[in-house]
């Protein structure tokens, strides 16, 4: 996983790799852009790079990033092999730290009528991460399918409550995978979003809000803070892909606006070549910073965004930002997730759920094991909003009635 474990602590707790604090840094570090803040000026974080040695391997450069690789593993696999990660939680007595950990992060099953009694009476906007929440982690990217009875529910919930699906795949990419037209989408991290024509002055008249036509040619809003950073994206990805030609199993797949480095099929013993090879390419390019995920480092643009942005941007587009009646709940399993989870927690806005089966240090109020646990959740949902429906229901009925009587 991205976050690293704690020697004195069962919790994994998130690690900034040593000698390379310019990268990776957590934009809560950075102030919000105002909404009058000019962009894309106002999106930038200034971040102070290290010059690049020219020639040289950096070697305690590179080893920051080969920790922060490391660390993305299950902590015990290094001493157990070839046994899963919850067997090995059983064994080394960490189950128990599991427990202790959901006590502080209940589950969001367990806890849902506490969930339902506040969102009673409010509309609730449901933000999905895909990989790892939607969709089990799986070997091969490209199969990281989501099942039919997930698609179901998650179209069940989007009758019931606006929904988007905020990734860090492309846009084009978690659309392919998810098929439902009736979400709202954000892909690259949050920067290219897809939301409604409509929304507060600073989203509507925004300089990189565009107006466009998605695939049923309705008229949607295109968001993309980033769009400079095209070229420079695509001649990174090149690059990546002609340097990591020779590592057996790396794969770099291109989002769009940032570039993944996957190295989840490469021996381990190859990891230090990769983090190499990726930051050695980094330093030609001071405006792109790098941070990582799940067995997956993440070239992205240094611009002041992320999915806590996105998810704001979306609220306000939907015109349910800062309103008391709006419950908005962010479910995402992933070290990028964390800026939402931050947005919903730091503003009181809502409800942020972390799916993991490890504990780990979160944001988030709530927790979910795995996928299989989300579907249940969203299932969950739909219920609650059903018997909310009937309720109101009777409700009319008999003061309607009550009405008849009193005539
Ligand atoms: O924000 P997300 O939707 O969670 O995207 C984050 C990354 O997800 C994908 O990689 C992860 O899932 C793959 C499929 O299960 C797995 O093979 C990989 O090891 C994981 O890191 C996606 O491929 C990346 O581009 C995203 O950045």
């Amino acid at each position: 996983m991205d976050l690293k474990p704690n020697c004195n602590s069962p919790v994994l707790t998130d690690q900034i790799p040593v000698n390379k604090p310019t990268l990776g840094m957590s934009s809560s570090l950075t102030p919000y852009s105002p909404p009058s803040a000019t962009f894309p000026s106002g999106l930038y974080l200034t971040i102070p790079r290290r010059k690049p040695l020219s020639g040289k391997l950096d070697e305690a450069h590179t080893c920051g990033w080969l920790d922060a690789m490391k660390s993305s593993s299950p902590p015990c696999k290094r001493l157990v092999k070839d046994k899963s990660f919850d067997s090995i939680l059983e064994e080394d007595g960490s189950n128990a730290s599991y427990c202790t950990w959901l006590s502080k992060y209940p589950s969001a099953l367990t806890s849902f009528e506490q969930i339902t009694n506040y969102a009673k009476g409010k509309q609730i906007a449901l933000f999905l991460d895909y990989d790892g929440t939607l969709s089990p982690i799986v070997d091969n990217p490209d199969r990281a399918f989501m099942s039919s009875a997930m698609r179901t529910a998650v179209k069940n919930v989007a009758k019931h409550f606006p929904t988007a699906i905020i990734s860090g795949r492309s846009r084009d990419k978690v659309y392919g995978f998810v098929g439902l037209s009736e979400l709202y989408y954000a892909g690259s991290h949050g920067m290219d979003i897809v939301g409604p024509v409509r929304g507060s002055d600073w989203v509507i008249n925004h300089p990189n809000s565009i107006r466009s036509t998605n695939e049923q040619g309705k008229e949607v809003s295109l968001f993309q803070p980033a769009s400079e950073f095209l070229p420079m994206i695509d001649e990174v990805f090149r690059s990546l892909i002609k340097n990591t030609r020779d590592i057996k199993g790396a794969k770099v797949e291109n989002n769009k606006f940032c570039v993944s480095v996957h190295y989840r099929l490469v021996d381990e013993k190859s990891w230090p070549v990769i983090a190499q090879r990726v930051t050695n390419i980094l330093d030609n390019y001071p405006r792109l910073r790098l941070t990582y995920g799940r067995k997956v480092l993440e070239i992205r643009p240094i611009i002041e965004w992320d999915k806590g942005k996105a998810v704001e941007f979306l609220l306000e587009s939907l015109e349910l930002n800062d309103r008391d009646d709006v419950l908005p709940i962010y479910v995402g399993d992933d070290r990028t997730d964390e800026d939402a989870f931050k947005v919903l927690r730091e503003g009181n806005k809502g409800y942020g759920i972390l799916v993991s089966s490890v504990p780990k240090e979160t944001k988030a109020h709530y927790s979910l094991r795995d996928p299989f646990e989300v579907l249940q959740f969203l299932k969950s949902l739909v219920r609650f909003k059903k018997s909310e429906m009937v309720m109101h229901q009777s409700i009319n009925i008999c003061s309607s009635m009550s009405i008849l009587n009193d005539k």
